[in-house]
């Protein structure tokens, strides 16, 4: 017997104030990114972060996921004082090793950002594997960025067709409203994330757009 089959999740990451918070659970987002990298212009504070998660709201809460750049236990042990978070992003240069220890000392789920340019870089896959419970699929940064992330930077889609991935994973780098259905369609992914293509401005949201780009990955199914 078959069902429908289920639509594509997305994460919205970079939400810093009340009004995009918001859209992200009205709109049905399954995930809301928090930044905790202070260089960002979406960065928050722990306590903010709680703040915006303790939000009431008409629409489903989407969970919260903590974005961390090469962050120490003691950062990350602040973080979670006040954020209450499902999933950890370690979006620096993490190695299998600290992945499995952030994991194992916090007991939340681990998901790796990876930046992908070539076929070689999906060999990284396997030797983070049985560290991580989830893998991002991220644009490398472009020469000279400030931010390993965030960066509106899209890459080639077609490396990943027949590419098997051995964890759940998200798309993200450079999705837009108008290119996220063509995303999912050339790569499969169960699952995106976006930051920039949902902003009226470098690190402020735009509530319409927020809308917009859950309602086109959701017409999407996996
Ligand atoms: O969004 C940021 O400021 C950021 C900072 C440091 C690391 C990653 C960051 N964002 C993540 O980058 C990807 C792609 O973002 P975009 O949609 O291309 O802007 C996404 O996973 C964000 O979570």
């Amino acid at each position: 017997m078959s069902g429908p089959l289920p639509k594509v999740q997305v994460k919205i990451c970079g939400i810093n104030d009340a009004a995009a918070y918001d859209a992200a659970c009205h709109a049905g987002a399954d995930w809301v990114g928090f930044v905790f990298y202070p260089p960002s212009p979406r960065a928050v504070t722990p306590e903010e972060a709680g703040e915006l998660a303790a939000r009431g709201g008409t629409g489903r809460r989407p969970l919260c996921v903590g974005l961390l750049v090469d962050a120490s236990d003691a950062e990350i042990g602040e973080v979670l004082k006040s954020a209450p978070l499902s999933l950890l992003q370690l979006h620096g240069m993490e190695s299998p090793e600290r992945c499995a220890a952030i994991r194992a000392r916090f007991g939340l789920p681990v998901m790796k950002a990876l930046g992908i340019a070539t076929p070689e870089d999906l060999g990284l896959l396997e030797a983070y594997a049985p560290a991580v419970d989830r893998f991002l699929l991220d644009a490398k940064p472009p020469r000279g960025a400030a931010l390993p992330g965030g960066n509106a930077a899209s890459f080639d889609w077609s490396l990943l067709a027949g590419h098997p991935i051995p964890r759940p994973w998200m798309l993200a780098g450079g999705l837009t409203p108008a290119n996220v259905a063509s995303a999912i369609r050339a790569t499969g992914a169960p699952a995106v994330d976006v930051s920039s293509g949902v902003e009226r401005m470098r690190g402020v949201k735009d509530p319409v757009l927020i809308a917009a780009f859950v309602a086109a990955a959701h017409a999407e199914q996996e």
